[in-house]
């Protein structure tokens, strides 16, 4: 592995969180206070689909390339992007045409606020998207106009991962950075929550809601017997082996929710696995699906599925989890199955992130300019401590890549005829070389990914390769979808 990327995403150190606090100043009464919520965002239509997926893979957080081959990552994402449309686009039109993601994100946004007042803090909240509208450009430019000058940043992912919450901060930190007045704001960030007793509770709630509540869908003398299956959206294994937090405070999360159970006498086995793997590098294990169907072997009957990574409905609760591994489950004899709804805005649950506001806030001036100012307070023992973006980011990303502006159609570059024809000629180059090396398993890009161990080139490589495969199976609507996209998206 090469030392470059070890020293990028350094271990969290529980020790970065001992640099102890003096006791906070009170908020002063001219303050506006912001809460900025980030999240990943999702396509409203099935229009929207390609050029979401393209804003996914064009960031360098998600599809890894070296600094040498990084020009390549616009057309890499949008082969890829375009590759995986129809796929994806089939999961969205099968929950009803688009992501509930902005949404229920925005009712969020708006229980939050009202939580806040019911504490007295009179707090705008303010919905920034990675990839999807709202953007946090957007976003950004709303805190601007409003004039905040304390702003909390708060990731809604309960754990930290360097694609998820690192990705929307390192795009934070350019932002906050590239503005004076920006620039000047003071803010804090709680990367991670998943420690938080009102967020345990909230998730123990319902799971066992699931198992002894009316509604339960077990048969009664069957409950005791189900399987707790918490099911958490993977990230590739090289993360992990260079400093993602992420598996770790996942396993945490789940020895915390299952305490609470324990404390309520639910003494039920539990599982915890992975699922919406992309691409063939090895992702986290255990695999959801490889998991579902050892329980089976197994002998389980009942099987809880417990979404745990995420708070929100979206596609892999109601398309993958809902049908996709419900239907494996019951192909492969698991009888009875339930699962566990999102918390959405739960109450308990929002009220206890107004908890955690409500405790950075007083953080957030004493933070600014200092040296150190990555603290564990409060928040309790989160593997990744509380801290400003840019402190935050020293720790987890040191070599700051360049990140790309979000696009609804590929640019590149100088006039718009250049524009089309760049992109015409680029794209079958590209296109040609991948189907090569997808086919013939050789050729620079395969060497390259020999070499660097890279996910996203060969994502690249086995998306072009799954194209070639349903050609040769006979799927041709397939791949004139995907030719067709690809079309509509270059403007061709
Ligand atoms: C904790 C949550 C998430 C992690 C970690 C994560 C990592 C990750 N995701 C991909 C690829 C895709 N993700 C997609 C959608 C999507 N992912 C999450 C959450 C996490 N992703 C959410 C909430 C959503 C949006 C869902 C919605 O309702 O719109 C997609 C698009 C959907 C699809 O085609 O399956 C892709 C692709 C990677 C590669 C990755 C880690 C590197
Ligand atoms: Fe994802």
């Amino acid at each position: 592995m090469p030392t470059l990327v070890l020293d990028r995403w350094q271990q969290p150190s529980r020790a970065l969180g001992a640099a102890a606090l003096a006791v906070p100043p009170a908020t002063p009464a001219a303050e506006r206070i912001g809460v900025l919520l980030l999240n990943l965002g999702g396509p409203d239509s099935l229009d929207d689909v390609q050029p979401f997926l393209y804003n996914l893979f064009a960031d360098p957080d998600i599809i890894r390339l070296p600094s040498s081959v990084q020009f390549l990552q616009p057309a890499i994402a949008q082969l890829i992007s375009t590759v995986r449309a129809p796929k994806s686009r089939e999961g969205y039109e099968a929950i009803g045409g688009g992501s509930p993601l902005r949404r229920i994100t925005e009712e969020q946004a708006e229980a939050l606020r009202a939580a806040l007042e019911r504490k007295g803090v009179d707090a705008h909240t303010y919905v920034a998207m990675r990839y999807w509208f709202p953007f946090t450009e957007e976003a950004i430019e709303d805190v601007k106009r409003d004039g905040i000058t304390r702003l909390v940043v708060l990731p809604l992912y309960p754990q930290f991962s360097v694609s998820t919450s690192g990705s929307s901060l390192r795009l934070l930190e350019k932002l906050l950075k590239s503005d004076p007045v920006l620039a000047r704001m003071r803010h804090v960030v709680i990367p991670s929550w998943y420690q938080r007793p009102g967020y345990v509770r909230a998730m123990a709630d319902l799971i066992e809601e699931q198992l002894r509540g009316g509604d339960s869908p077990f048969p009664r003398d069957l409950a005791e017997d189900v399987e707790i299956f918490f099911s958490a959206h993977g990230v590739p294994l090289s993360y992990i082996e260079e400093g993602d937090p992420y598996r770790e405070e996942m396993e945490e999360c789940v020895e915390l929710v299952m305490a609470e159970l324990r404390r309520r006498g639910v003494a039920n086995s539990h599982t915890l696995a992975y699922q919406s793997r992309v691409g063939p590098v090895e992702w986290l294990r255990p695999y959801t699906d490889d998991s579902i169907r050892q329980l089976a072997r197994d002998g389980v009957r009942g099987l809880l599925a417990v979404p745990i990574s995420f708070v929100s409905e979206h596609i892999e609760t109601l398309e993958e989890i809902d049908c996709e591994y419900r239907e494996l489950a019951e192909s492969v004899g698991i009888e009875h199955w339930g699962r566990v709804p999102a918390l959405n805005t739960n109450e308990v649950f929002i009220d206890d992130l107004a908890d955690a506001v409500v405790e950075a806030l007083p953080y957030v001036s004493s933070l600014q300019r200092s040296s150190s100012s990555v603290a564990s307070l409060s928040s309790g023992d989160a593997l990744v401590p509380l801290g400003e973006v840019d402190a935050l980011l020293e720790t987890y990303d040191r070599d700051r890549k360049v990140l790309p502006p979000p696009t609804l159609m590929w640019k590149w570059g100088w006039t718009k005829s250049a524009e089309t024809w760049n992109g015409r000629i680029a794209m079958l180059a590209l296109v040609l070389i991948l189907l090569l090396e997808a086919t013939t398993g050789q050729g620079v890009v395969a060497r390259l990914l020999q070499v660097h161990g890279l996910t996203a080139a060969s994502n690249a490589v086995s998306a072009v390769g799954d194209a070639v495969e349903a050609v040769n199976s006979g799927a041709a609507e397939a791949v004139s979808n995907a030719v067709e996209a690809m079309t509509d998206a270059m403007g061709m």
